[in-house]
This record gives C-alpha cells, sequence and structure tokens, in this order.
C-alpha cells in the first residue's frame, strides 16, 4: 500500500485528481468506480478544471458510483445521483448512459442490484475505485457486520452513519434508513483502488483501518489485502498512523 500524506488540502486534492485524470488519459474508455460524501469534492473540482483545460475527455469512460439511497428520487438534492450531477457529470463531457448509479426507487430492489452487478461485469474490471471513509469503518454503505456481503445489496444503515449524513437533511427523520451499495467483493475487484480521508475525526478510524487487524468490524480494512492500494491523507488524518 502507498500512503501520500498532504500538507494542503488543494494539493491532495490536485493528486487525487491527477491519479484519475491519468488513467483517463492513457485508457480514454477506462472504467471509473466513483464515491460520494464530502471527502471528494474538491478532486472533482480539480478533474473539471482539468476537462476545462483540455487535458482530459470523459466522453468514453464509464462510470459507477458506489451507492445510493433507497426511496429518494435521482432528482432528490440528496440523491447520490444528483450530487454526482452536480459536482461532475454537469460540468464535462461524460456520456450520460455510460454513468451509472444505482437506482434507489427501484420497485423491485433485489433486481436493481442484481442488474447493477450485471452492468458493473459488462463493462469489464473497474480500472479504479475511489473511496472516501465512514467513522465506523464502512466503505460505499458497507457497514461493520459479522459477515460482509460481496455484490451489490440493500442494506440498513447504521444509525452512527445517519446521523453523520444528517447533516445534509432537514433533519436526522429525513435521512433514509436503506441504501444500495455495492459490496466489498466488488470494490476490491477494482484494479486500483484510491481511498482519500481528510481530517482530525478520521485519523483513529484511518490507524485502524490501514494498521489495524483485517475485520468485518471494520470493512475498510479489508482494502489493507488489495495489491494496488493507494491512500492519500491530509496530516490531520494522517496523524495516527505508525
Ligand atoms: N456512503 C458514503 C460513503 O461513500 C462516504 O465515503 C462516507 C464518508 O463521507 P464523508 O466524505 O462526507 O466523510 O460516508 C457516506 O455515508
Amino acid at each position: 500500500m502507498n500512503i501520500l500524506t498532504f500538507n494542503s488540502e488543494e494539493k491532495l486534492n490536485e493528486a487525487g485528481a491527477g491519479i484519475i485524470a491519468g488513467i483517463v488519459q492513457t485508457k480514454p474508455q477506462a472504467v471509473l468506480g466513483l464515491a460520494t460524501g464530502g471527502t471528494p469534492i474538491g478532486i472533482y473540482k480539480q478533474l473539471v478544471k482539468k476537462f476545462e483545460a483540455g487535458l482530459v475527455s470523459f466522453k468514453d469512460v464509464t462510470t459507477f458510483n458506489l451507492d445510493e439511497y433507497v426511496g429518494i428520487d435521482a432528482s432528490h438534492d440528496q440523491s447520490y445521483r444528483y450530487y454526482m450531477e452536480q459536482h461532475l457529470f454537469q460540468h464535462v463531457d461524460v456520456t450520460p448512459e455510460r454513468t451509472h448509479v444505482p437506482n434507489g426507487k427501484a420497485a423491485d430492489l433485489q433486481a436493481e442490484c442484481s442488474r447493477y452487478d450485471e452492468a458493473i461485469a459488462e463493462a469489464g474490471q473497474l480500472d479504479i475505485q475511489l473511496l472516501g471513509l465512514g467513522h465506523n469503518g464502512h466503505i460505499g454503505f458497507n457497514e461493520p457486520a459479522e459477515e460482509l456481503v460481496s455484490g451489490t445489496h440493500v442494506v440498513e444503515l447504521a444509525e452512527a452513519t445517519r446521523l453523520a449524513n444528517a447533516r445534509f437533511f432537514a433533519s436526522e427523520d429525513q435521512v433514509p434508513k436503506q441504501a444500495i451499495t455495492m459490496g466489498v467483493g466488488s470494490i476490491l475487484k477494482a484494479k486500483m483502488i484510491l481511498l482519500v480521508v481528510k481530517g482530525a475525526d478520521k485519523a483513529d478510524i484511518v490507524q485502524r483501518a490501514l494498521q489495524g487487524p483485517v475485520s468485518t468490524d471494520c470493512p475498510a480494512s479489508l482494502l489493507q489485502t488489495h495489491p494496488s492500494l493507494t491512500v492519500l491523507v491530509d496530516e490531520a488524518a494522517g496523524s495516527k498512523l505508525v
């Protein structure tokens, strides 16, 4: 694993965007696994700048997002589809049909999960999976549990996760109770994983995930087993790494 520590958020974002843009420059038909949350916003901003400067095109790229809330429409301002449109898709030249986010409003959620897995398989292996990190060690919405699910599935969100995400909703009770998420198996199948973590509040969990025991109690710890893991941390998030 390659851990890179940055003393400025700008440099971290630039490094993250540089890695993703580099993949697309060498392989215009790359398959990108994308993430939401507060952490990657700056990376997407830098990618938009690179697109505007003519350095990279997303025209032939296929994207798969990690997760989506159940029960809210794509047009809801807290849906992850909406987030991706706001922060990346509408600012670059992606081909809309090649951008995939699970449909949290599907009538048959199980069928939606299978459809999502089939679409990933059809696109081929993810060239890179971008990941943030939840305070309890979740990746995507794979919450700590005795057993983790490999493929795309429906999850009950942990109370801590709903609380953490309540800041984006009018109140906590409006945070959906379920989500669709790619499984840990799908994440680990990516050729490369780019984990990005910012802030002192994540210092403990990033240490546990990267240097603690590999355990389903901390889903991100499974990333230790991946042959090509790059981690970008700011000094605060990386302060407890030894
Ligand atoms: N499902 C998302 C994750 O994909 C994200 O990585 C994580 C951290 O979010 P943030 O970057 O806002 O701290 O929580 C959310 O619940």
